[in-house]
């Protein structure tokens, strides 16, 4: 499927992206493992989220919907799950089989998990090493590749574990494994990443001790099912976001946005380029802040993306190019080399596409250099990377002439909506199956 684009649109209206991926995907691994009824609204219907579902469905967790973004666990409690007859297919989701793996190894049984193409190129050693420190039995295929198979049976030991990188999934993958483990587990990040398993897990009633860069718990306790309210994906909003600050008379209002300080990168980052964003009635739900954010276009100006704000923004750089290339002057970013290993090489494949767009991109190791100018027509691939297909969508926004963006199914990886939601307020968007 392509998205075909005619140049320039507008960006006006007040939308509600759908829920976030991260939340969504923890509600369903946390409230299997609870003891009770949990009962999630605003869950993401798609497909990332869903292969965790489907994921704890096999392990005969009883999951009702979704529907209308309702789900209902019957948590059987933690030592509950059951070995699933045959592999685990958790598609495009690289979440899943990394956070999956911690809660998976300290079970009774042994699970293998796959991957769709993209997936099965991703990095698992990552979650492997700690895994095994652990006493975990973890097996991948050559290079550290999925499939990931776990053996189960094993007595695991708590760990405490010095992240290499910043990834929220390997801090994630280490502390559910710690549930599981004999004594106290901790994790310690180089630098600030998402903290909604933290936030999630006292949520449910279990005990997280947080000290700056490390995160602390104890095995052997038991999870208490809860309500839990995702907020709309930040992650999601950001393409609108972009899109808003590019576009000539946009005003923009994205409602119930979760804005937890791990996630706010993007919004830093637009307005140190002059980005016109104001976030208005916060509130906070279920233990995570939330927004209305209002976006009128300004112009931008290229900067030097400050380091630490790149784990705040880790998903958001493929749209955020798109912002640096409709500034003025030059944006640099640096200390980014994570976005390689993503649903693609997210430097190269923007860097690649914003070429041919008539935009000077220059990929470098751990980041690119990008010119601000004006964005021609083309033909570009997303291959198969939902965050790129909806960045270039984006850019058709500030456009000379059409562009066409190849192989676009994946945007149901994160935002099924999309193409809706963007033509309803002002992006000429269709599909071309
Ligand atoms: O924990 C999570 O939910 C995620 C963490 C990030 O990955 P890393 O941990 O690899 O940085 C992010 O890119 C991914 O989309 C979701
Ligand atoms: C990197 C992403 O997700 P995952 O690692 O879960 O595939 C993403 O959604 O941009």
């Amino acid at each position: 499927m392509d998205f075909l684009l005619q140049a320039g649109g507008q960006m006006r209206g007040t939308a509600r992206v759908p829920g976030d991926k991260s939340i969504s995907h923890r509600s369903i691994m946390l409230g299997a493992i609870a003891d009770g009824v949990t009962t999630v609204d605003g869950f993401l219907e798609g497909d990332d989220a869903l292969s965790t579902l489907n994921a704890l469905r096999a392990m005969g967790v009883e999951i009702d919907g979704p529907e209308n973004g309702r789900v209902v666990i019957h948590g059987v409690g933690r030592d509950g799950l059951k070995a699933p007859v045959g592999e685990l297919y958790v598609g495009n989701s690289g979440t899943s089989m990394r956070l999956l793996a911690g809660l998976l190894a300290g079970q009774k049984f042994d699970v293998t998990m796959t991957g769709d193409v993209s997936l099965s190129k991703r990095p698992m050693e990552r979650v492997a090493k700690p895994l095994r420190e652990m006493g975990a039995v973890v097996e991948t295929a050559e290079g550290g590749r999925p499939p990931l198979t776990l053996r189960g049976g094993q007595s695991l030991k708590a760990i405490d574990y010095v992240l290499p990188m910043a990834s929220a999934q390997v801090k994630s993958c280490v502390l559910l494994a710690g549930l599981y483990a004999d004594g106290e587990t901790s994790t310690t990040e180089p630098a600030p990443t998402r903290d909604h398993s933290e936030r999630m897990l006292r949520g449910f009633g279990y005990q997280v001790e947080v000290d700056g860069p490390v995160a602390k718990l104890k095995g052997g306790g038991r999870l208490s099912a809860i309500h839990i309210d995702v907020p709309a994906d930040i992650s999601s909003a950001a393409f609108f976001m972009v899109a808003a600050s590019i576009t000539p008379n946009a005003d923009l209002t994205l409602e119930h946005v979760g804005i937890n300080p791990t996630r706010v990168g993007v919004i830093n980052i637009l307005r140190a380029m002059g980005g016109d964003i104001r976030v208005f009635n916060e509130r906070e739900v279920g233990g995570e802040p939330v927004a209305d954010i209002r976006i009128c276009h300004a112009q931008l100006k290229g900067i030097n993306i400050p380091e630490d704000q790149v784990p705040l923004a880790i998903d958001e750089f493929p749209v955020l190019f798109v912002a640096a290339a409709c500034a003025e002057g030059q944006t640099v970013l640096t200390g980014a080399e994570e976005l390689r290993v993503k649903e693609s090489d997210r430097i190269q494949v923007m860097a690649d596409g914003l070429q041919a767009m008539g935009i000077s991109a220059v990929p470098t190791e751990d980041g690119i250099v990008i010119q601000g100018g004006q964005i021609t027509g083309a033909t570009v691939e997303s291959h198969h990377d939902h965050r790129i297909a909806m960045s270039f969508a984006v850019a058709s926004l500030r456009a000379r002439d059409p562009i066409r963006v190849r192989g676009c199914d994946n945007v149901a990886t994160s935002f099924p909506n999309f193409v809706s939601l963007a033509a309803g307020l002002g992006m000429n968007i269709e599909v071309q199956v």
